[in-house]
């Protein structure tokens, strides 16, 4: 709760500083609208006592006072509800959005994107920007529908005392909304697996890639099925939650009807022995009316309030996150390698699991070297270059660039020396062949004599001579229809020439470079990352790190390491390796084998 009122008080200066004249308009309203409960109550007493009393001039001045009171009540709460419409909009839209949005971008790491609950965080926080503004003045506006409730039960006590009674009635409702939010919102936290399981089941059936495989496996009806089952189970655990949730609220709110009526009773008993006049009793009537509705209007506010907490989570969860990656170091890395990239008993753990995706590595990548990563499906290739180009940091152990500890470097600068293409590259929607290239140095994205330099490195000159546009075609059908799609081993050929953009990195990764492109294309590829390695070590002692499972395609590497099961067991060159005659020569064999039948 403490964070949740940093973060309002956080949004209160934001608004303050934003809109300072909507914001002092919003408190002046809430005050302004404390008056007319008092007014209008004790407007109409006077106007029934004088009107019984034969007073015609007084009742019809009292009347005039209290019609008044209610036009002021009605405007002040139509002017609050413009003022807060454009408070929270000019907030939420200029300060809040593009705040997330900036954070979200900007995250070091990558596990936002890869677990589910980081990923569920993040889409929230998406739509959130004027929830978790409104969510301010939701809570100021409960703390003055309090006021207004202790006016009218002040009010109330005037009268007589036995009526603030109605007070506990109040707090018994107040009571059984809570239990009712309670209950929901542990529903939508037990559920929310689920939710996230139907979710993912049918982005599996409605994706293009695994919707093909799904119907010719004739497997879409079982998937359907699973889907619905999680839905099932997330909706009936919700649907409980609110029939019961709903049950709470009748119950509170029978309650105060009871004692509502109970006051009633009271009063007309006063007025019957003459206790209380009969303006007594409209005065009461219309406060407990007043309390009624002040007490829903309190609840509702203090609800929203504290509903946004379910985006206040997130939001103070982005700002931790992003707080701490921030808290990196400022060295600058070199200028050109010379020694190289030294990992000393590096292991990383995935958050949530309890393997190790790697564990005790200790290896030196020396500077200017072609280092290939081998190893079978999941033995932690890719966690291991992740590891290099700082998307996570090692659980265990410490990786040094030129002797300097990676996570003391400013992680710009560190990114500005670094290249990648990674084997889920991406698809660049709506931008031309030299956008989606020059984006892999933005420095250099209108530069086309780089972007063609890089689109040879990748081997893709016929490729881009063969579009509509050449470089100028804009890819992809994804957005409108209107792009030009490539086959899966075209776009991997565009990731390559983004990775071959940068003029001197000091660290090249090439993540299954070719694992979309057929053999000829293999070959040519890798002779020519072979060739812009080499120029690259000579330029700035570039480290290339290439991981493959085929291991025919690496033998020129300088190092190979091998992997198994997130532990280094062998490294050494080729022959060394094979002479060796452990684990890389039996699968170095084993794969020749199968390829030369
Ligand atoms: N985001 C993730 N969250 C949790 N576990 C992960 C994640 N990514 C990978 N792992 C696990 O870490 C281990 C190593 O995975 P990694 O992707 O590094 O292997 P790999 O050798 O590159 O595999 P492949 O050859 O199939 O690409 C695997 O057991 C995998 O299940």
């Amino acid at each position: 709760m403490s964070g949740t009122w940093r973060f309002w008080r956080e949004m209160l200066a934001v608004s303050w500083r934003r809109a300072p004249v909507l914001t002092v308009g919003m408190f002046l309203v809430e005050v302004g609208l404390l008056l007319p409960v008092v007014g209008w109550a004790l407007a109409l007493r006077y106007t029934i006592d004088a009107a019984a009393g034969g007073a015609t001039g007084t009742a019809v001045t009292a009347a005039v006072g209290a019609a008044t009171v209610c036009t002021l009540n009605a405007v002040l709460a139509g002017l609050g509800g413009y003022l807060r419409y454009y408070a929270v909009d000019t907030v939420a839209e200029q300060d809040v959005r593009p705040a997330i949005a900036r954070d979200i971008a900007t995250l070091e790491g990558v596990e936002h994107l890869e677990r589910g609950d980081f990923h569920d965080r993040v889409t929230v926080l998406l739509g959130a920007s004027w929830g978790l503004v409104a969510s301010l003045w939701s809570a100021v506006g409960s703390v003055f529908t309090t006021l207004r409730l202790l006016v009218s039960l002040s009010l109330l006590g005037a009268v007589s005392p036995w009526y603030t009674a109605l007070v506990l009635f109040a707090g018994v409702t107040l009571w059984c909304d809570r239990r009712a939010h309670t209950l929901v919102n542990r529903a939508e936290t037990e559920t929310a697996e689920s939710f996230r399981l139907q979710r993912q089941l049918f982005e599996l059936a409605t994706a293009p890639g695994p919707g093909k495989e799904l119907r010719v496996a004739d497997a879409a009806a079982e998937i359907a099925r699973r889907q619905r089952l999680a839905w099932d189970d997330a909706v009936d655990g919700r649907y409980r939650a609110r029939f019961w949730a709903t049950l709470w609220r009748v119950a509170g709110w029978s309650c105060f009807a009871l004692g509502f009526l109970a006051g009633l009773a009271a009063v007309v008993r006063q007025v019957s022995t003459g206790a209380a006049s009969a303006g007594d009793a409209v005065l009461v009537i219309t406060v407990a009316v007043a309390l009624q509705q002040g007490l829903q209007a309190t609840v509702e506010q203090t609800s929203q309030a504290l509903a946004s907490g379910r985006l206040i989570e997130p939001y103070l969860w982005l700002r931790g996150h992003v707080a701490a990656q921030r808290v990196t170091g400022d060295a600058a890395p070199p200028g050109v390698l010379t020694e190289g990239v030294v990992l000393e008993d590096v292991g990383y753990t995935y958050p949530g699991t309890e393997r190790p995706a790697l564990a005790g590595i200790s290896v030196r990548l020396p500077a200017g070297s072609v280092v290939a990563v081998v190893g079978e499906y999941g033995s932690g290739k890719t966690t291991l270059v992740k590891l290099l180009n700082r998307f996570y940091r090692p659980t265990t152990g410490s990786i040094r660039v030129d002797g300097v500890d990676l996570s003391a470097l400013d992680v710009g600068r560190w990114r500005a020396r670094t290249s990648a293409a990674y084997q889920d590259f991406g698809r660049y929607q709506q931008t031309s062949v030299a956008e989606s290239v020059g984006l892999g140095d933005l420095p250099r994205l209108a530069d086309r004599a780089a972007v063609w330099e890089a689109v040879r490195a990748a081997d893709a000159e016929a490729l881009v001579g063969g579009l509509p546009d050449g470089l100028d075609t804009r890819l992809g059908t994804e957005v409108d229809g209107t792009g030009t799609d490539l086959s899966e081993g075209q776009w991997q050929k565009v990731a390559l020439a983004r990775a071959a953009m940068r003029r001197d990195p000091l660290l090249l990764v090439l993540d299954e470079p070719t694992a979309s492109l057929d053999a000829p294309s293999e070959h040519a590829v890798f002779r020519r990352s072979m060739a812009t390695a080499r120029r690259l070590a000579r330029v700035a002692g570039t480290v290339t790190v290439v991981v493959s499972h085929r291991f025919s395609t690496v033998t020129e590497a300088d190092l190979i390491l091998v992997l198994d099961q997130g532990r280094l067991v062998e490294q050494g060159d080729h022959r060394a390796l094979l002479a060796r005659g452990g684990r890389y020569a039996e699968l170095y064999r084993v794969q020749a084998a199968a390829h030369s039948r």
